[in-house]
């Protein structure tokens, strides 16, 4: 029987700084999110960055906490839970990191007699550390647990236009009423290096984004060209003007250069050096919203683009569980068991 696991992210089980730590400890330590070798990757995380981190990361959760626990697992919960009645097909629901695992939603699927599974990372964009690391972990349980089951998983939708059609249409609905002079696409940052790590070709991607609009086999697993492919396609979709939007990276973390140009200096420069006072935030790489939507950018952004000199601010919120996005799913989950 066919059923389907969707892959989310995931998020501590409360905001205790404890759970965080737990949390964050499985996280950090993923080869394919801090990728050095293991004894540094130990001696960092565990010896440094776990120390302090924590006590941070849990603040910021108390921030956006819903009575029902972390927007990003509830949202991921009631979305799972629409693309379901909407099938007869199981669909389960795992989390890359946190309690709400990937061996739990196999084991979900398995209980009803599924033995062909669709695997549905949400994340639009492909990246080393987000849809590669569920797919090796995914392969990893069903080669331990399940290997008789069969797999496949979905390609990176970054420009699927069923994708690109839901997001236009909720960011239309959620700028309506909002002046805006202009868009900020902002997209989850990864180190410069994972760019280069993920060019199968091993020589088309170019650490200065020089290579993006050149066509290459590279682009598939080329993050910062599915980012950018993504805005064009909203961008034509919504008929915006040339100057009128611009890219950016966010959620930085440690030393090393991130894809550019950063969200938080956009915050101050595009105020100050474009004139650009009233500002809408989308955020094209979370299907949902979670910290780095609802604190690092509903709350901070604002707050630093205010400071900055803007006088309008908004972030138009992920799609979460509505309606366009849950039918794009089934659509997709219809396509996948029709093969
Ligand atoms: C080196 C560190 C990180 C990389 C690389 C990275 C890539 C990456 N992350 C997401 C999606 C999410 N990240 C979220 C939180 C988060 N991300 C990092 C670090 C890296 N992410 C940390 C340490 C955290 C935890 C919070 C913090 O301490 O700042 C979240 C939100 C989770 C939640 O519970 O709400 C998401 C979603 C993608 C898509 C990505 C690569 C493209
Ligand atoms: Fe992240
Ligand atoms: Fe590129």
């Amino acid at each position: 029987m066919k059923g389907v696991l969707l892959i989310n992210l995931g998020s501590p089980d409360s905001t205790k700084v404890s759970d965080v730590r737990t949390y964050l400890d499985e996280f950090l330590m993923d080869e394919r999110v801090i990728d050095i070798p293991y004894w540094k990757r130990w001696l960092l995380i565990k010896g440094i960055i776990l120390n302090v981190r924590p006590k941070k990361s849990a603040a910021a959760y108390a921030k956006i906490w819903w009575k029902e626990g972390s927007p990003l697992v509830v949202i991921s919960e009631r979305f799972a839970k629409k693309v379901a009645a909407n099938t007869k097909m199981p669909i389960a629901l795992g989390m890359r990191y946190g309690s709400m695992s990937i061996e739990k939603g196999f084991k979900e699927l398995a209980d009803q007699g599924v033995d062909d599974v669709f695997i549905v990372p949400l994340y639009p964009h492909f990246a080393m550390s987000s849809t590669e690391t569920v797919l090796v972990k995914a392969e990893e349980v069903r080669k331990k647990l399940y290997p008789n089951m069969k797999t496949s998983a979905i390609d990176s939708f970054y420009n699927d236009p069923l994708y690109i059609k839901a997001m236009s249409a909720n960011i239309k609905k959620h700028l309506a009423g909002f002046e805006h002079d202009h868009i900020l696409f902002s997209y989850h940052g990864i180190p410069e290096r994972h760019i280069l790590k993920s060019d199968t070709t091993k020589s088309h991607c170019k650490i200065d984004g020089s290579c993006c609009e050149t066509a290459s086999i590279a682009h598939k697993t080329c993050y910062r060209h599915q980012c950018f492919e993504t805005t064009k396609a909203i961008v034509k979709e919504l008929g915006l003007k040339e100057g009128m939007y611009s890219n950016s990276f966010q959620s930085r973390l440690l030393k090393d250069p991130w894809l550019k140009p950063y969200t938080d200096f956009e915050f101050d420069r595009l105020p100050k050096e474009e004139g650009k006072k009233k500002l809408a935030v989308i955020t094209p790489a979370f299907v949902s919203d979670c910290l780095e939507t609802l604190e690092e950018i509903a709350m901070e952004g604002k707050e630093q683009f205010l400071e900055g000199g803007g006088t309008d601010y908004k972030h138009i919120p992920c799609m979460n569980d509505n309606d366009d996005w849950v039918e794009v799913m089934n659509t997709w989950i219809d396509a996948w068991a029709k093969q």
